[in-house]
């Protein structure tokens, strides 16, 4: 679709002094003007994206701001005001009495289209924080995210406009923001008021917010996304390196902590004993960086990017372009080596970047890496979702794994038997696509995925699956769907969940959450245990991604690969690996010091350390054979 513009310019040009209006008609190129500038003492000024004209032959006065102000809306806390139902917006610059002595008019448009750059990640469901330089479209970006979310995906968005520039001045929304809803926000300070405010009262699926800026604001929207509401927003800076260093927002993009390795550890890392590393999941998944109206580079999985920043390692985004005269959108990944974060020293030796200087796109180049893509990805997930059922749950074919509920009496165990591949009973810590049956004992209950519907006879998630955690771990959760980039959202409000996932043991008491679960009809994902590893396995059954081909297309060497295929492992080594997983939960998450594993051969501790070090964690072997094992140390121990 090319862009359809709406701007009432006229509404704009009417409140400035004649002369400067005349001067603006005028210009042939007006549709691409951004900003009119007034300044007392100088003349008037036109700003264009290549440049400035002047707007009037003799300077500004008082007498030409006022009638400026008397023609426009009150100004807010924030000296900015509007134009009633336009989206234009007018900042002051004041003396040290309040006297305006300067305006900045801002055009404001409404521009249709301008989200085929990132429509396809919009609509997954996940949250994006878009970054770029003032004036590069930030806005115009968000208000058309919020009208294609609000009617074309039929979400309900609230809108929280801090000054009323998303959806315009007055108290009636400019149609630019569609079916959105918008919340004004009396003074500036209280935003993060107002983001909790849409989240508790509106029940928004989308909260769409401009500029945050503060760490209360910052504190508001990691709030908003653990509740499993998409979180659209704008940021100050330019790029994702730039606000991992700023320390009041570094926490949307997971934040920085400095943790001290031991002697011997910094040694055979060759790095300083302080190193940084992440803090925490990133409150938004997806970075979007708008270099101008038709490019952007666009970072996919914010918490690996952010990881491998402070590694010094290489990271990989995708460069987003959108041809003017026939709007196709072109993705090429780019790549660039490592870096040393601004002003944080990493000391991992990131060679490209001096610092203060930041992480720009310019740093890119050419990815030759010819693996999937993310995008590639999520077009076979999205291809399912338009009607064609991932094989693994397609009850049409690849071992008929889910069933009609009514068309199905047979008790759980004889159905698992049917499930399994011919020849072969399904062993433990399988996890199996099945259904339950009126009749089942739930003694029988066995891990599985199932949808508690009927007649229904196809598990189609929607594009973002939201589940509800049932005693089961979030942060493993959120993590195992991070690892696999797959849209998920972990909501605490069972209600509005797509799914339930929980632990057999949990599963066979049927609690009264589980049993209303079923009755609303959700998918129902039984695990054997809480380990990543686990939840891996159902979330890619249910978004049919091959689960070892997804670790190797992440860029892990394959020395590192920790994902498991059935065929790949025997069951003892698996045990193994499952035991070491939850020992480094345990370790990471659960104050444990160090973790000793049982005794194992040396291929399988050879995988135990590649996985420690893959967490960060320090790995030693102890014992003689037959008794050598692995213990486990957090590494400032
Ligand atoms: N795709 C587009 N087509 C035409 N004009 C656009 C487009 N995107 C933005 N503009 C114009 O560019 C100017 C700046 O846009 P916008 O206010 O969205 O920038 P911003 O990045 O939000 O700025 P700031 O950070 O200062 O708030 C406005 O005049 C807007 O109308």
């Amino acid at each position: 679709m090319q862009h359809v513009i709406t701007d009432d310019l006229e509404a704009l040009l009417a409140t400035l002094p004649p002369g400067i209006h005349d001067a603006v008609n005028r210009l042939e190129n007006r549709s691409e003007l951004l900003e009119i500038v007034m300044d007392l003492g100088r003349t008037a000024e036109g700003r264009f994206p290549e440049g400035e004209v002047i707007l009037s032959t003799t300077p500004v006065t008082y007498a030409d701001l006022e009638y400026v102000v008397e023609r426009i809306g009150e100004f807010g806390d924030d000296n900015r005001a509007g134009i009633e139902r336009t989206l234009h917006r007018i900042s002051a610059m004041r003396n040290r009495k309040g006297r305006i002595v300067g305006l900045t008019c801002r055009i404001g448009r409404a521009v249709l289209g301008s989200i085929a750059l990132i429509r396809d990640i919009v609509e997954q469901g996940q949250s994006i924080l878009i970054l770029g330089r003032p004036g590069v479209g930030k806005t115009t970006l968000l208000r058309e995210i919020a009208r294609v979310l609000a009617d074309e995906a039929n979400k309900r968005v609230v809108v929280v406009d801090t000054s009323n520039e998303i959806a315009g001045d007055g108290d009636i929304p400019h149609p630019g923001i569609g079916r959105a809803r918008r919340m004004q926000v009396a003074r500036t300070a209280e935003q993060h008021a107002v983001m909790i405010e849409a989240v508790e009262n509106h029940m928004p699926q989308v909260i769409v917010i401009d500029e945050i800026g503060t760490e209360l604001e910052a504190a508001a929207a990691r709030t908003i996304a653990e509740r499993g509401v998409q979180l659209v927003a704008t940021a100050h800076g330019n790029s994702l390196g730039n606000l991992l260093v700023n320390p009041t927002l570094s926490d949307l993009v997971g934040g920085i902590q400095t943790v001290t390795l031991g002697d011997e550890e910094a040694r055979r890392r060759h790095t300083q004993k302080s190193i940084q590393e992440r803090k925490s999941l990133p409150t938004f998944e997806v970075v979007v960086e708008q270099q101008s109206w038709e490019e952007a580079v666009v970072h996919r999985d914010v918490a690996d990017t952010v990881d491998n920043m402070l590694r010094g390692q290489p990271i990989v985004a995708e460069e987003r372009t959108r041809d003017e005269e026939n709007g196709n959108v072109s993705i090429r990944r780019v790549t660039t080596g490592g870096m040393d974060v601004p002003g944080w020293g990493n000391g991992l030796g990131g060679p490209n970047v001096r610092p203060g200087q930041g992480f720009t796109t310019s740093m890119f180049e050419r990815s030759d890496r010819n693996d999937r893509s993310h995008s590639d990805r999520n077009n076979t997930y999205l291809s399912s979702l338009r009607g064609n059922v991932p094989p693994a749950l397609d009850p049409r074919g690849g071992g008929e794994r889910v069933r009609n509920r009514n068309q199905s009496t047979a008790r759980i165990s004889s159905q698992v038997q049917a499930l399994a591949p011919t020849g072969t009973a399904p062993h433990d810590g399988e996890v199996r696509a099945t259904v339950l049956t009126q009749t089942r004992s739930v003694t029988e209950i066995t891990e599985g995925i199932y949808q508690a519907s009927e007649p229904a006879t196809e598990i189609r998630p929607p594009k973002t699956l939201k589940v509800y955690p049932f005693g089961v771990n979030r942060d493993r959760l959120s993590e195992s769907a991070r690892q696999l980039r797959v849209p998920v959202v972990i909501t605490n409000n069972e209600h509005e969940a797509d799914a339930v996932i929980t632990l057999k043991n949990y599963y066979r008491r049927q609690p009264e959450r589980l049993q209303q679960a079923e009755q609303e009809r959700k998918l129902i994902i039984i695990l054997k245990n809480n380990t990543i590893m686990q939840m891996q396995h159902a979330l890619a059954r249910i978004f049919d991604i091959p689960e070892v081909a997804s670790a190797e297309e992440d860029g892990e060497d394959s020395d590192t690969k920790t994902s498991l295929s059935e065929s790949e492992f025997d069951d003892p080594t698996k045990q193994a690996l499952l035991e070491t997983e939850d020992a480094i939960h345990q370790v990471l998450n659960k104050g444990l010091t160090t973790a000793e594993l049982a005794p194992a051969n040396a291929y399988v501790r050879r995988l135990q350390h590649q996985m420690a070090t893959r967490y960060n964690l320090i790995s030693r072997s102890r014992g003689k054979e037959p008794h050598r094992r692995v213990k486990i140390f957090r590494s400032r121990d």
